[in-house]
C-alpha cells in the first residue's frame, strides 16, 4: 500500500504590495514569498472513500468537514484517500495553514495515485499556486502569476503570532490605497544577504497598517521582535497576524525565540530558516 507523506511549510510574503483591485474586488499583488522550514504534515493512503483526521498541537478550531481546503484539495484531483492532517502552524494566521495544506495535498496525492495535478489550482485560494511551487517566488496578479526566484539568500528568522485570529478579506477592506508602487522590475541581485536585508528594508507589507489597526497587538508584536539581538528586519506576513523577524545567525534567532516564548506564553513562537535548501 503507498503511504505518502509531504511537508505544507509556512508561507512567509517578505513583501506584500497592493497595486490595484479587479472589478470582480480581488486586489493585484506583487510579493516576494519564501517557505520556513517549518510546517503542517500530511499523509495520504490508498481509501475507497475519503477521509480526514486532524490532530496535532494547532487542530483546534480547524475544520474538519468540507469546508477543510485539504478536502477541497483532494476534490479538485479527484483522488480518494485517508487523509491525516498534522497541525502545527496557527490558522488564520496570515502565513497560508489552509493553502499549504491544500498544496501539500495536491502533490501527495499526484504521487499516491500517479494523477497529474489539475492546472487550475486558483479556485481552492489565491495562495495555493505559490505554494505548489513551494520555492521562493515572485506572486503577482491575484496569486495565480508565480515565477520561481533564483538568487534569494537563506534566512534565520523567528515567527511570532500572538495568538488572535485575522479574517483576510476584512484587512484588504481596510486598505486606504490601493494602488501602490510594486517592487522594481527587473528584481535586483543580491550578492551577499546583507544586500538582500538592505533592499528588504525599503520594501513594504501594504496590509500590515489595515492589520494593526483591527489589532494593535501586531505593533506590539513587531517591537517586541525588533527588540531582540541580532534582529534586522521585523514585519508582518500576508494578512497577519504572524510577523517574522530576520536575524544575522541561528543562534540569534533561536535565542531570540527562547526568550519570547518566555516573556510572552500566550503567544506562538517558531525560530525557524526560510528558503533553506
Ligand atoms: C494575503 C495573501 O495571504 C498574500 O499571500 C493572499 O493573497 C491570501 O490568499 P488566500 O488566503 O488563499 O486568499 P483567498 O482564500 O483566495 O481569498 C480570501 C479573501 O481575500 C481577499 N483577496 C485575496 C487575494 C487577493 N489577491 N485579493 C483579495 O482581495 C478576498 O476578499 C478574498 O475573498
Ligand atoms: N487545512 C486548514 N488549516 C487551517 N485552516 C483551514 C484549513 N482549511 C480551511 N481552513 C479555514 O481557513 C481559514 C483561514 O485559515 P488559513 O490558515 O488558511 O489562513 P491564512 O494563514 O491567513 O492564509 P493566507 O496566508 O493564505 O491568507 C481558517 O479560519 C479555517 O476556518
Amino acid at each position: 500500500m503507498t503511504v505518502v507523506e509531504a511537508r505544507a511549510s509556512a508561507k512567509i510574503n517578505l513583501t506584500l504590495h497592493v497595486t490595484g483591485r479587479r472589478d470582480d474586488g480581488y486586489h493585484l499583488l506583487d510579493s516576494l514569498v519564501v517557505f520556513a522550514d517549518f510546517g503542517d504534515r500530511i499523509t495520504v493512503r490508498p481509501a475507497t472513500a475519503t477521509r480526514l483526521t486532524v490532530t496535532g498541537p494547532m487542530a483546534a478550531g480547524v475544520p474538519v468537514d468540507a469546508g477543510n481546503l485539504v478536502l477541497k484539495a483532494a476534490a479538485l484531483i479527484g483522488v480518494s484517500a485517508d487523509i491525516m492532517l498534522e497541525k502545527y502552524l496557527p490558522a488564520a494566521a496570515g502565513i497560508g495553514g489552509g493553502s499549504s495544506d491544500a498544496a501539500a495535498t495536491l502533490r501527495a496525492l499526484s504521487e499516491m495515485a500517479g494523477v497529474a495535478v489539475p492546472c487550475d489550482v486558483l479556485s481552492l485560494g489565491a495562495d495555493v499556486p505559490v505554494c505548489l511551487a513551494g520555492g521562493a517566488a515572485w506572486m503577482r496578479g491575484i496569486g495565480e502569476d508565480v515565477t520561481p526566484l533564483a538568487g534569494v539568500p537563506p534566512l534565520y528568522a523567528v515567527l511570532v503570532n500572538p495568538g488572535v485570529a485575522v479574517a483576510t478579506p476584512e484587512i484588504f477592506a481596510g486598505l486606504t490605497t490601493r494602488d501602490n508602487p510594486a517592487m522594481p522590475e527587473p528584481l535586483p541581485t543580491w550578492p551577499e544577504t546583507s544586500d538582500f536585508m538592505a533592499w528588504l528594508a525599503t520594501q513594504r507589507n501594504d496590509l500590515q497598517a489595515p492589520a494593526i489597526a483591527k489589532e494593535p497587538i501586531i505593533a506590539e508584536v513587531l517591537a517586541t521582535l525588533l527588540d531582540t539581538p541580532g534582529c534586522q528586519l521585523a514585519r508582518m506576513s500576508g494578512s497577519g497576524a504572524t510577523c517574522f523577524g530576520l536575524y544575522d545567525s541561528a543562534e540569534r534567532a533561536s535565542a531570540a525565540a527562547g526568550r519570547l516564548a518566555q516573556d510572552r506564553p500566550g503567544w506562538w513562537v517558531v525560530a525557524t530558516r526560510l528558503n533553506a535548501a
